[in-house]
């Protein structure tokens, strides 16, 4: 390992590395080393990180080496297993073989299953629930304004909400009301149309989405330090962990009631009771994907709809409201959906608004670790010894230069034919197809997200039908909003405390996996 470039601290101990993910600084960390070594560098000891090529992706994820002990502390329920947080293939495969084909596109679609149905009854409480709180203001969002559970929420220190008086078109706190859409779809999903939960009808039960953020924020100590777990945890914390256990407990015991058919197929929990695992075995699957298939969902739904909300990008707002209403008409009534979702997956416009917002706002944009297993990894004439730590950053390869010009900015249309270049159709398929190769949203190879296609019709789902009924502003009374196009910076030491603008506010946390700085995002709605 000496001959891998590196800085000499990295080299003989971990404490820098683990220092700087404590702080939140070690994705900008990693992409200075890279700037500074190259393409492979050593981060600690035992751990290296490759960037700046497609190769890497494919020797390291394509080819399924096996994941890191980081994933060891994601299990559940007094430490049973699950899908995630298993290390070695073999058991990965067998568990992967117990559910997988629920999470198939062609299960989502088909019309002899639920999920469909689960999908779009979540998107019509959307749009009923942007209506009475926003359009109308009949219900407020009052209980997202001065939440316990949101210690970073401007409305946690100083009173703002509404300071105009408006009486229609309010805020809306879209980052929780997106992570109550994705928690009731991911909940339903797994247990059935009938026993999820239903968290967009009832605004009083939505502070378990916050809670679930108090808890993920520990996301070192679950990871890299969980014998200090107990002693890092706030009584906040506690008090957290203790709620959303028991909202999981009640969940899975109704569940359990009503053991019925989901259609056809049957749901995750009657599939890996099938498979011999009951009790907390089948639920250590079941709190990891409802952690999991909430919260990075609602990232991503709230960073595009706060991008389309930006003055600068007035014109992509006005080009999606123009393809919806090319393709499916102007809504009739405002509880009408658009529920022709195989006509929506397929969306040119929606479909490069979606890859661009998973570019540059990725949910996980830290490294997914993995072992060099059996045999000596050779890179760039350097020796990788099995044993070691290896990953990709999917941070820096969603902002390689030389694949996606001007990398930070927020330009869908890099997924569409370039109008004002004449770009051949074959010019443009293999521009795409290397675009494609440096994607890693949803990681790549065969531990790649297991709720990839739920996630991306349920957000095609709710973006379109917002977008067809409604269009967005960013909240005036909550921040100074900036008319520039400037990128968002990824890093809250980038931002004055406290922080004043829509852009300081959205600022990525610089972690595994990211959220706004300010855990909240402030939007008003108007009917088009
Ligand atoms: C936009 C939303 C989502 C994003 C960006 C996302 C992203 C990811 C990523 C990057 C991984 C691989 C992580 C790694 O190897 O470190 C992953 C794994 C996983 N995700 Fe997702 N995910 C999303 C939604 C969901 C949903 C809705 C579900 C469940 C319905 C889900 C279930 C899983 C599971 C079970 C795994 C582990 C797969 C395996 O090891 O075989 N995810 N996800």
């Amino acid at each position: 390992m000496w001959a891998v470039p590196g800085p000499y601290i990295h080299r003989v101990s971990r404490i820098p590395s683990l220092n700087y993910q404590r702080k939140h600084a070690w994705i900008r960390r990693v992409c200075q080393l890279h700037q500074q070594y190259g393409p492979v560098v050593l981060l600690s000891p035992n751990e290296v990180s490759v960037n700046g090529s497609d190769k890497f992706i494919h020797d390291i994820y394509t080819h399924n080496l096996p994941k890191s002990d980081f994933y060891a502390n994601f299990t559940n329920h007094g430490g049973k297993d699950n899908i995630f947080a298993s290390l070695a293939n073999d058991k990965h495969l067998h568990y992967k073989k117990m559910i997988h084909k629920l999470y198939s596109k062609s299960a989502i679609f088909s019309k002899e299953n639920d999920t469909r149905g689960v999908i779009v009854d979540a998107t019509r409480k959307l749009i009923e629930v942007v209506h009475q709180s926003s359009i109308s203001g009949q219900q407020p969002d009052i209980h997202c304004v001065k939440p316990q559970f949101n210690l970073h929420a401007k409305g946690h220190r100083k009173a703002w909400f509404n300071k105009s008086g408006r009486v229609r078109n309010l805020g809306i706190e879209t980052f929780t009301l997106f992570g109550c859409l994705a928690m009731d779809v991911v909940s339903r999903f797994e247990l059935g149309k009938d026993n999820g939960s239903d968290l967009m009808s009832n605004p009083q039960q939505r502070r378990i989405v916050m809670e679930h953020r108090i808890v993920s924020s520990m996301g070192f100590w679950t990871t890299l330090m969980p014998r200090f777990w107990e002693w890092a945890a706030t009584k906040l914390v506690m008090q957290c962990l203790v709620d959303i256990t028991q909202f999981q407990l009640n969940l899975y015991a109704l569940a359990e009631k009503n053991l019925i058919s989901n259609g056809k197929n049957s749901t995750t929990l009657q599939a890996l009771n099938a498979n011999g695992l009951h009790g907390e075995y089948a639920y250590s699957f079941l709190t990891d994907n409802l952690f999991a298939g909430h919260e990075t969902t609602a990232v991503q739904l709230c960073y595009l709809a706060y991008e389309l909300s930006r003055p600068a990008h007035a014109p992509l707002q006005a080009q999606l409201r123009q393809e919806l209403v090319a393709n499916f008409g102007r809504p009739t009534f405002k509880n009408d959906v658009i529920d022709d979702l195989e006509k929506l997956d397929k969306l040119p416009f929606l479909n490069a608004l979606i890859l661009e917002n998973s570019r540059v706002h990725t949910s996980i944009p830290g490294a997914e670790p993995r072992v060099v297993d059996q045999n000596t990894y050779q890179v760039n004439n350097l020796k990788i010894p099995a044993g070691t730590i290896i990953s990709c950053l999917p941070y820096a390869l969603h902002r390689e230069p030389s694949v996606f010009p001007d990398p930070d900015s927020f330009k869908p249309h890099r997924w569409l034919p370039l109008s004002n270049a004449n770009e051949s159709h074959e010019a443009y398929t293999s521009r795409i197809k290397l675009q494609q190769k440096y994607m890693m949203p949803f990681g790549k190879g065969i531990r790649m997200c297991l709720g990839m296609n739920i996630a991306q019709i349920e957000m095609k789902a709710a973006i379109a039908n917002l977008y067809w009924h409604f269009h967005s502003q960013i909240d005036d009374d909550w921040c100074q909003v900036l008319d520039n196009d400037d990128p968002i910076k990824l890093g809250r030491d980038n931002v004055p405390s406290p922080g004043v603008t829509d852009q300081d506010l959205m600022c990525m946390n610089d972690y595994y996996t990211t959220s706004p700085v300010g855990d909240e995002c402030w939007l008003r709605w108007f009917e088009n």
